[in-house]
């Protein structure tokens, strides 16, 4: 069996089991009230689960309640670190890696020290990495701080369906190909590319005949399946053998994609550059030469998709952020 990138998140079968979120307490607590400028998301650029928030926080104008710290796309062994920073610190933490919020909060933690995160700037301390509640909470919990006009990401009437499409699109997708990648046997590698193409077919033939994932609108079912597909042709179909084929050999969500990243709030979010360095420089076992692909070429983003025709609007009544 083939060397682990994360042997402790391994199988005996050779499968990738993520780690569990470690801090998961909620913003909008006794403990933790919502309050502007007082919590720093901290994220990868490269990261899709990081991504999420960063289009969320963009598309409900959380920008001014709630800080941005963006690491070095590439991770060295002491974890992210705030290189792209003057004096090599977050100047707002004051802090030169992710780890030492970590730390500060569990100086007993153990597993690795992921973005998104995001921390109370007057203790230093983690509030939570778990990313899937991050976004729902700013939709839920952060509306008092929402800019006029913001859509309505996670309604109330839809959730449900909502909740069952994120959680498909989760196993099969947004982790599917990190269980492809990260896989150290055939049998785990061919098991996750066989569910992985099976749910994009299926979600294909979804979203063959209707603009938006669930509803009329864009939810966060949309902003969830846009972080992947965004980053499948550019990483995932070579770096993680998910090569069926590419994101621009399947029509229907090629042209989806397309229309997410030209609506405002999706493709001034997505830095090729740090998604494509992250990812070759950073696993070592999948990529010992380190070297980034020059490709691919990124105009065809911008190409008409043609998905106004299915109807929908991208906020319904609300308006895009300026
Ligand atoms: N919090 C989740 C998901 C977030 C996540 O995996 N983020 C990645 C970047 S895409 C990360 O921060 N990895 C740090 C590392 O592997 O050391 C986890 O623990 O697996």
């Amino acid at each position: 069996m083939a060397t682990a990138q994360f042997g402790s998140e391994t199988s005996q079968r050779g499968e990738w089991v993520r780690q569990a979120n470690r801090f998961t307490d909620r913003i909008g607590s006794a403990e933790w009230p919502v309050e502007a400028g007082r919590y720093r998301l901290v994220v990868s650029l490269a990261c899709p689960w990081a991504h999420r928030a960063v289009i969320v926080r963009r598309l409900l104008g959380l920008e001014d309640a709630i800080s941005l710290g963006v690491v070095d796309p590439i991770r060295d062994d002491k974890g992210w670190r705030f290189t792209l920073d003057e004096g090599d610190r977050d100047p707002v933490l004051g802090i030169g890696f992710l780890s030492e919020a970590y730390l500060a909060t569990d100086p007993g933690f153990a597993g690795r020290f992921t973005v998104p995160s995001i921390v109370d700037v007057p203790s230093g301390k983690v509030v939570t990495n778990d990313y899937p509640q991050i976004t729902i909470d700013f939709s839920l919990r952060w509306k008092a701080f929402h800019r006029e006009g913001a859509p309505n990401l996670y309604p109330e009437t839809l959730r449900e369906e909502i909740d069952a499409i994120n959680a498909e699109v989760y196993r099969d997708v947004n982790n599917g190909v990190y269980r492809c990648g990260f896989a150290t046997s055939q049998q785990a590698y061919d098991k996750a590319y066989d569910a992985l193409f099976a749910r994009l077919d299926a979600l294909s033939a979804r979203l063959s005949d209707q603009r938006y994932l669930v509803g009329d609108t864009i939810t966060e079912a949309d902003i969830r399946l846009f972080t992947t597909l965004v980053r499948f042709d550019a990483v995932y179909h070579g770096h993680f053998k998910t090569n069926r084929h590419k994101l621009t050999e399947m029509p229907v969500l090629w042209a989806y994609a397309r229309d997410l990243f030209t609506t405002p709030g999706f493709g001034e979010t997505v830095d090729f550059d740090h998604i494509k360095r992250h990812y070759y420089a950073t696993h070592h076992q999948l990529n010992p030469s380190l070297i980034v692909p020059k490709g691919p070429d990124l105009g065809a983003w911008y190409e008409p998709h043609g998905r106004e025709a299915l109807g929908g609007s991208p906020f319904g009544p609300g308006t895009p952020p300026r």
